[in-house]
């Protein structure tokens, strides 16, 4: 079957009139990123929040126009909210999302005094992603970095829990989210916009709206690195993430089972669908020493993950033990990179969030960077 070309789908998405009936969705700037999937077409369009409800026609539309291309299978067609003005509160005011021309992944503007955005990503759930990342994201600091901590879990956050925080950021000029702090790094979640029973029922583009004000509307500035931790899985809703999200890396968390090691491979090729480089591997729950007699137990059959990152060819950046201070710290709110910096934990954590800033600062994939010699 013939490949769906961008192109296709930006000149039928062309024929659609804006919001206001004058111009068109595309040349407005309204379309974003377009994501192919085997047969499937990926995108969101930007509409004024207040009119979301009466835009739904418009989205409806523009599906449909790309669904009768030559090869589309399926399409997810999903608004995101711009605001206008903003008004004094503490609770998640409308979102702004900016509009974008349809560009490549690598194209979506960064956000100012932010040096590199990073995701913590996991093929399925429960393999330790959110534990990674707050550990990770801490390691960072304490390689002497300014360290954002992005929880883009908004189903089920859980980084106000690791972090041991509460209560509700403070917006700087009645707009702008002041973001919470932990241990020295800044941090951001929907956990503290939203009661803890509220129940999450989230459609689609209010989830991309909420991800959108927590990266854009946040005074994140100045960061060294903001640690985007991922919800987990590889479905429509992480890879419509992952897409709005302008990431110099991805990091995937997995365990050494060998099922999770196939999800984690799916959490790769999430990735290199929206052309965001995979900066390498960790493997957590990886092995069990023994508190006692300090012997080691591969309980999973330790090494799968630096097996297959080898055979992928993607870095592997390390392995972190099955603990059980990492999991009481953790449950605990007292992250140990954080309350115990002189374990033999912490410190893998500190040596793998090194490797992953000496992959970013070197460019995509953990590759070294090109040396520029002028004679
Ligand atoms: N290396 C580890 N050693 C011991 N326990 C761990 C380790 N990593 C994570 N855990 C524990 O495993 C449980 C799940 O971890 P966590 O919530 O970080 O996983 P997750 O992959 O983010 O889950 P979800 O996908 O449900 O958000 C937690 O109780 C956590 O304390």
């Amino acid at each position: 079957m013939a490949p769906i070309e961008r192109d296709a789908i930006l000149a039928r998405l062309a024929t659609i009139p804006g919001p206001d009936g004058s111009g068109d969705i595309v040349s407005l700037g309204l379309v974003s990123d377009i994501v192919v999937n085997a047969g499937k077409v990926m995108f969101s369009i930007t509409v004024d929040a207040a009119r979301a409800a009466a835009m739904e026609p418009l989205r409806a539309r523009a599906a449909e126009a790309v669904k009768t291309l030559p090869g589309v299978e399926s399409t997810l067609v999903i608004l995101t909210a711009e605001r206008k003005g903003g008004a004094g509160q503490t609770a998640p005011a409308p979102p702004r999302a900016p509009a974008q021309p349809a560009a490549s992944a690598s194209g979506k503007p960064g956000i100012p005094g932010v040096g590199a955005i990073v995701a913590v990503a996991s093929g399925k759930g429960g393999v330790g992603k959110s534990t990674t990342a707050v550990n990770l994201a801490l390691g960072l600091a304490a390689n002497g970095l300014k360290v954002g901590l992005l929880d883009a879990d908004i189903y089920g956050p859980s980084v106000p829990r690791l972090l041991g925080l509460s209560g509700r950021p403070q917006t700087q000029d009645g707009r702008t989210l002041v973001p919470m702090q932990a241990f020295g790094i800044k941090a951001m979640s929907m956990g503290f916009l939203v009661e803890e029973d509220t129940p999450m029922i989230w459609r689609g583009p209010m989830v991309m709206s909420a991800l959108t004000q927590m990266l854009r509307e946040v005074a994140w500035a100045p960061l060294d690195i903001l640690v985007v931790d991922m919800p987990p899985g590889t479905g429509d809703a992480q890879l419509t993430m992952a897409q709005q999200v302008p990431l110099a890396g991805a990091v995937i968390v997995s365990t050494p089972q060998d099922l999770a090691l196939i999800d984690a491979r799916k959490g790769l090729g999430m990735f290199r669908k929206v052309n965001v480089p995979v900066l390498g591997i960790v493997e957590n729950m990886s092995y069990f020493l023994c508190p006692h007699c300090g012997g080691r137990s591969d309980i999973f059959g330790h090494g799968g993950a630096r097996h297959e990152a080898e055979k992928l060819d993607i870095p592997f950046l390390g392995e972190i033990p099955l603990e059980l201070a990492i999991r009481e710290t953790s449950d605990a709110g007292t992250p140990i990179v954080a309350t115990a910096p002189e374990s033999a934990h912490a410190a893998v954590y500190r040596t793998i969030a090194g490797r992953i800033a000496a992959a970013v600062a070197g460019g995509a994939g953990a590759k070294p960077a090109p040396r520029i010699v002028i004679e």
